[in-house]
């Protein structure tokens, strides 16, 4: 028998949160804004965060869904990003299925029969936005809700809802039926992101029928202050290489002198070991992780066979390899961020433990990094603590796939680094590709289709509109790369239209021991802003702007000798 959905329980926000946290989660403290938000979470809210990438938005509904009797729903676009957190919830003891089109039937089945037995063990369930579109799945949504089951909704990745966002997915359109349908009472949504631009976040309210006035909504700064972001400049067309290519020669001198300073330190701490505990071994390095960005299939083959030529160990991945394999990638760059491939000869007894066959050669390059070429299927979501740099290896499609790409450097908190190798070359090529892309949809659109494979489009959108919002983005990508004279930390904290600071104000108003970070607006509305934010942080503020405008002047081809070249040239278009 059904139970009224009138008699659901409030989830009271006396509930101790620092005992999961601990215990369950392995987590010593919360970070700034998790606690208000997991509280107000469990006050059964409607809550909007925006938060920079890495700040641990996941903490904020997988707390409160160990916490609460009842299933918390997580709507997401990537089927990678499904896998990988399922894995992670599970691993932490809270129990979660996912049913996407890799689900068994049969497990699917079981899935379904928990989700309405009226006391299901599932405490979190992952889904695509198309499913929840689907008649079958919204029956067991309702009956969930009746059931006094349905704790909360959740939109991770909350951007892809805008057709001004990044990744736009029409289904996701179709969620306004859960505040429509799901209601006495209403079920609690939240919606998390990035990257949304003031624009997206409208749509995001729109979209998902929240009411801005009933909505708590939290924000901290998108900046990611242990991130320098850098540019350097090339001409295609003047190539100085012998070779004619000045970007690839480029990279591998970048490589090489991060793996000199690896081998220097490697021997500085060797040197110190065998002084201080001369019987024992010391530990081998994990080598360096790094993600190269490219923008064809082609290019990550390519790139990253050079790489293995030049010594260094790279592999490809993109969305046209074979799921298993790119699970297998995925998980050999995970191991590699945490394996320790010598290991100690003793241990705390001194009694040895195994001797290696030999000593890796730590001076040797391949034993440096673990590199991936990617196209931007390797992206958001990603969460691997020790990626050390992401390089852009041409231009990057918008600047909130560049904040989403480059956020996966650094989430140990750590100094890490962003590396666009940027040529008007690659930018002229870009904005061509787009304009194909926009005409060929546009074509579709007058043939009355509902959306074209892989693409991006609906019969519901403004083609005209949206088009011209996607040549803008892609603007301000270029408008980032060709800056000479604002410190990038700032350009990308204005882009997502928050506010800058002044740090000596906010330190000086900030007490207690969350120093560095002001809470303001109304109770409704809660922001950190992080002291702003460039500690020479990137290369404008390190070099100065004359010498960064020198190194472009210098580096890039004028804008008639890069539209003469690529109007000659014969290249590939994906
Ligand atoms: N309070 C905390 N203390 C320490 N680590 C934390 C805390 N909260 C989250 N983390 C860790 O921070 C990392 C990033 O968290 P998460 O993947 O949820 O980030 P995110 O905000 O979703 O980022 P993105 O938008 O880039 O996907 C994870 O490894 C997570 O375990």
């Amino acid at each position: 028998m059904l139970h009224s959905t009138l008699k659901r329980k409030k989830p009271a926000s006396n509930v101790d949160i620092d005992y999961p946290l601990k215990k369950v989660f392995q987590k010593q403290a919360f970070r700034p804004l998790q606690r208000e938000i997991i509280i107000a979470a469990l006050d059964g809210h409607d809550i909007f965060v925006q938060a920079a990438t890495s700040f641990g938005k996941s903490l904020c509904f997988q707390l409160p869904a160990w916490c609460s009797k009842g299933v918390t729903v997580v709507i997401s676009p990537l089927l990678a990003l499904v896998q990988n957190q399922v894995n992670a919830a599970n691993n932490f003891g809270v129990t979660t299925y996912s049913i996407t089109s890799n689900t068994p039937f049969t497990q699917r089945k079981e899935i379904e029969a928990d989700l309405q037995c009226g006391h299901p063990h599932t405490r979190l369930l992952y889904v695509t936005p198309e499913l929840c579109s689907t008649e079958n799945f919204r029956k067991i949504l309702r009956r969930l809700h009746q059931q006094g089951q349905l704790i909360r909704v959740t939109v991770d990745e909350a951007h892809c809802i805008s057709e001004w966002g990044h990744d736009f997915r029409p289904a996701y359109k179709d969620l306004k039926w859960l505040k429509a349908n799901l209601q006495c009472p209403s079920v609690p949504i939240m919606a998390l992101t990035a990257t949304a631009t003031p624009k997206v976040r409208k749509d995001i309210y729109k979209y998902l029928n929240l009411k801005e006035a009933n909505t708590l909504f939290f924000s901290t700064s998108t900046a990611r202050p242990n991130i320098h972001y850098e540019i350097q400049y090339f001409s295609e067309s003047n190539p100085r290489d012998a070779s004619g290519d000045d970007i690839y020669p480029y990279l591998l001198a970048w490589l090489t002198s991060i793996h000199n300073r690896r081998v220097l330190m490697i021997q500085h701490m060797q040197a110190q070991a065998a002084t201080q505990f001369p019987s024992t071994r010391p530990e081998a390095i994990p080598s360096i992780l790094g993600i190269i960005y490219v923008n064809t299939r082609n290019l990550t083959e390519s790139l990253a066979a050079k790489l293995q030529a030049s010594g260094i160990n790279a592999q490809a991945y993109h969305a046209g390899l074979e799921p298993q394999q790119r699970l297998k990638i995925q998980s050999q760059f995970v191991s590699a961020s945490t394996k320790h491939p010598m290991p100690p000869l003793f241990n705390q007894n001194q009694d040895v433990i195994q001797a290696p066959k030999h000593d890796p050669d730590e001076t040797d390059i391949s034993r440096s990094f673990t590199l991936i070429t990617a196209t931007n299927a390797f992206g958001m979501g990603i969460d691997i603590p020790t990626i050390r740099f992401v390089v852009h290896y041409g231009l990057p499609r918008n600047l909130e796939s560049f904040i989403q790409e480059s956020g996966r450097a650094g989430r140990d908190g750590k100094a890490a680094q962003s590396l666009i190798l940027y040529t008007r070359e690659e930018r002229d090529r870009t904005i061509y590709r787009v304009k194909m892309d926009i005409s060929k949809e546009a074509r579709h659109h007058r043939d009355g289709g509902q959306s074209i494979p892989g693409g991006t489009l609906s019969t519901q959108t403004q083609p005209q509109a949206q088009a011209q919002q996607r040549m803008n983005s892609l603007q301000k990508v270029i408008e980032y790369c060709e800056n000479v004279a604002t410190c990038r930390h700032k350009l990308i904290g204005e882009y997502f239209g928050q506010p800058t600071v002044d740090t000596q104000a906010v330190r000086a108003a900030v007490s207690g021991e969350e120093s560095g970070v002001k809470v303001i607006g109304p109770v409704s509305s809660k922001s950190i802003i992080s002291p702003q934010v460039c500690d020479y942080a990137c290369d404008l503020c390190k070099e100065g702007a004359t010498s960064v405008k020198r190194r472009r002047d210098r580096g890039l081809a004028s804008d008639e000798e890069a539209s003469q070249f690529t109007q000659r040239e014969n290249w590939d278009y994906e």
